[in-house]
């Protein structure tokens, strides 16, 4: 690739990671990773400033304006902050400010991993607060800020008349393992870290929400006109006599080695903390000496931060595990020595697919790499060659079946292998009866995993239609069951006969076909033999459904196996065709169109879209002219901006949405 190319490539990437941050807040990959990419492109555009631009993301601070808030331009700039993960790098700093000053001090601080914020203080009141944005205006959040009960409303002391507080919003760990813990129990998206969920917190509507997240503020500078301050010691000193929360965590220093102690003592500390940091930050103490070197676009020459690298572990690559799916897919999993990662006993990781093992080439025996990424699973970001026996070999991924034996398919442009063999092989045949069972599909509540299992392990149940002809006395033989729990399960299954027909086309498993593909289905042919005998053209007419699902669809019809078993679930009583009248119960909401989106908070996305059928109205997956009303949960992130920009959605919260169908 050419380096113009190269330079472009970065910028976009780049771009596109901070937009995934600062606005979803949902990185898709580390810190440390987007660092080097930041760090490369700097080079680049170092060695070739013919290629210079304004917009780089090398030049410009990364956020953004958001505009679900008033946008409030700073009276003065909010900058970012230099960084580095060496040691080096900042003897080079502090030797470069040596040659400009004769006598030089440096504070330096925790990096608190936040939100920045601007709090505006006129005559000692909280006025207004605001986001940093791209650095030149950000969003007004006045009211989330005011919820936050550590930050002083009313200041003590000989405040300044007027200014600005600079300051970084974190949310304690436990608090963040709280919020995720609640989320897990609601079946919501995990959130990846508690930067990122602070961040997304300060973007809620709803204040009293914002409440409940305890968040904290951590004030790091006073921006103003004369506000007579010489040295950021003092001015941090004189934060504490005006009210505010200051950690006593800085540290005044002279010399390069009081620096490097600290930044030591913190990269083993820091876990104690109740709140994370990523890094310290060193500061000129002199206000004079400041203005002197004064700021790059992007960041202040007075200032740098050293960041410490994300958890690393290192650790043996002891055996892959190929684990097969119910539709056949195969994902290769790593088995690792145990190791100690961020706070968790780490045993296993994804390794995805066969390109990702060839791009790492990672082999068994190897000592490998694992972090946390922005997504929860650890993964395998390196191998350390410098230790590998050089008598192993490399990876053979498999071309046949870990369980049934069959060869291994890869499509074209898939990545994943799958094995064919549908109706013989294990993992297949027992992932598609949990499938048929759990919760989004026929519910049956007292068959679990475990039970699916041993139903079919002891010959009783091969498919799902089994499951409607099992008897007491077959079942209480098996290992721990008990009377009660024979009658709870021949009970549920019972029950499940009632399932509506679109949970029974989304729990037969058909390949594509999810909760809202088998509504959709379930609707427009209303029953499953004229769903059998559908053409392509007709199943593509239907609203969201293409080639791949329709092709999918009519696969599995054509197979005579599958006929036979839906013919024994018609005899066993289970819904084949869409009762009238089943769902809606008012139409309160005909003719209009909803969507949803961002996390939702009062009701899960099945449930919204059930409400909106029932009332009704139609849900539609994306933005266009034909929306009418999109919901927009917390952080709620391009479907909420395309809405805006059109200019012809409504924008509803959940709570006006529950309003216009209750009324
Ligand atoms: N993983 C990803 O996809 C991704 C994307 C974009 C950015 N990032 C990360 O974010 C970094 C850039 O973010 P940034 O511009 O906010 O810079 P930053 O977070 O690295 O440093 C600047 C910020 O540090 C904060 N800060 C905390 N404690 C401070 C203190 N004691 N004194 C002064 N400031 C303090 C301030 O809010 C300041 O704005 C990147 O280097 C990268 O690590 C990651
Ligand atoms: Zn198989």
């Amino acid at each position: 690739m050419d380096i113009h190319d190269r330079i472009l490539a970065l910028r976009e990437e780049l771009n596109q990671h901070n937009y995934n941050y600062y606005v979803l807040d949902r990185p898709t990959i580390s810190d440390f990773e987007f660092d080097l990419k930041l760090k490369e492109l700097q080079k680049l555009e170092t060695e070739h400033p013919e290629y210079f631009d304004a917009n780089s993301p090398t030049v410009r601070v990364g956020g953004m304006v958001t505009k679900n808030f008033p946008t409030v331009t700073h009276e003065f700039r909010m900058y970012s902050l230099d960084n580095s993960y060496s040691i080096e790098d900042i003897e080079l700093w502090i030797e470069r400010i040596r040659k400009s000053f004769e006598n030089v001090a440096f504070v330096c601080e925790l990096k608190y991993d936040g939100a920045s914020i601007s709090i505006l203080y006129e005559n000692g009141e909280l006025t207004q607060a605001v986001t940093r944005g791209d650095g030149t205006a950000g969003d007004e959040i006045t009211n989330n800020i005011r919820t936050i009960s550590s930050l002083p409303l009313k200041l003590k002391g000989d405040y300044p008349p007027k200014f600005y507080m600079r300051g970084e919003i974190t949310i304690p760990i436990a608090q963040f393992n709280a919020i995720n813990e609640e989320r897990k129990n609601k079946g919501l998206m995990l959130y990846a870290n508690p930067r990122n969920t602070a961040s997304g917190s300060l973007k809620l509507q709803d204040s009293s929400e914002v409440a409940k997240r305890g968040l904290q503020c951590f004030p790091y500078a006073f921006v103003g006109k004369q506000l007579n301050f010489k040295t950021q010691w003092e001015m941090l000193e004189k934060a504490k006599e005006f009210g505010f929360k200051i950690p006593n965590t800085s540290k005044l220093c002279k010399t390069l080695d009081e620096i490097i102690q600290f930044i030591d003592y913190w990269e083993v500390e820091r876990k104690k903390l109740p709140f994370e940091i990523d890094g310290i930050v060193i500061k000129l103490n002199d206000f004079a000496q400041q203005e002197e070197l004064g700021n790059t676009a992007k960041s202040p020459r007075w200032a740098t931060a050293y960041k410490f690298k994300a958890e690393v572990a290192e650790t043996k690559l002891l055996s892959i595990d190929y684990q097969v799916g119910r539709t056949g897919a195969v994902t290769p999993v790593a088995n690792l020595e145990p190791v100690l990662l961020a706070g968790t006993v780490v045993k296993r990781a994804s390794l995805h697919n066969e390109d990702i093992i060839r791009k790492l080439d990672v082999r068994i025996g190897d000592m490998v790499y694992v972090e946390k990424g922005g997504e929860i699973i650890p993964k395998i970001i390196g191998v350390n060659t410098d230790v590998r026996d050089p008598e192993i070999q490399a990876i053979t991924y498999i071309t046949h079946c870990p369980s049934c034996g069959t060869e291994l398919v890869r499509q074209a442009g898939e990545a994943l292998h799958y094995c064919p063999n549908e109706t013989s092989c294990q993992p297949q045949i027992i992932g598609r009866l949990e499938h048929f069972v759990s919760r989004k599909a026929m519910d049956i509540e007292s068959i679990g995993s475990e039970t699916a299992i041993l139903l079919h392990q002891a010959g009783l149940v091969n498919d799902v239609a089994d499951f409607y002809s099992l008897t007491k006395d077959q079942i209480l033989p098996l290992d721990r069951m008990a009377d009660k729990s024979v009658q709870n399960i021949i009970d549920s299954i019972e029950k499940s006969k009632q399932q509506s027909f679109d949970r029974l086309l989304y729990a037969l498993g058909i390949r594509h076909v999810g909760v809202t593909v088998a509504k959709k289905l379930a609707k427009h042919f209303k029953d499953i033999d004229r769903l059998k005998l559908a053409t392509i053209d007709e199943l593509t007419s239907v609203e969201d459904i293409g080639e791949k699902i329709a092709l999918s669809v009519q696969a599995y019809f054509a197979n005579p196996a599958h006929l036979a078993m839906i013919e024994r679930l018609r005899t066993a009583g289970l819904q084949l065709a869409l009762v009238e009248n089943q769902v809606q119960v008012s139409t309160k909401l005909a003719g209009k169109t909803f969507l949803f989106t961002g996390s939702l908070q009062r009701f899960t996305r099945d449930e919204a879209q059930e409400m909106v059928e029932q009332f009704g109205g139609k849900n539609v997956s994306g933005v266009s002219k034909n929306l009418n009303y999109l919901v927009a949960g917390e952080k709620a992130g391009s479907k909420l901006k395309k809405a805006q920009d059109l200019g012809t959605v409504e924008i509803l919260t959940e709570e006006e949405f529950l309003k216009m169908i209750n009324d």
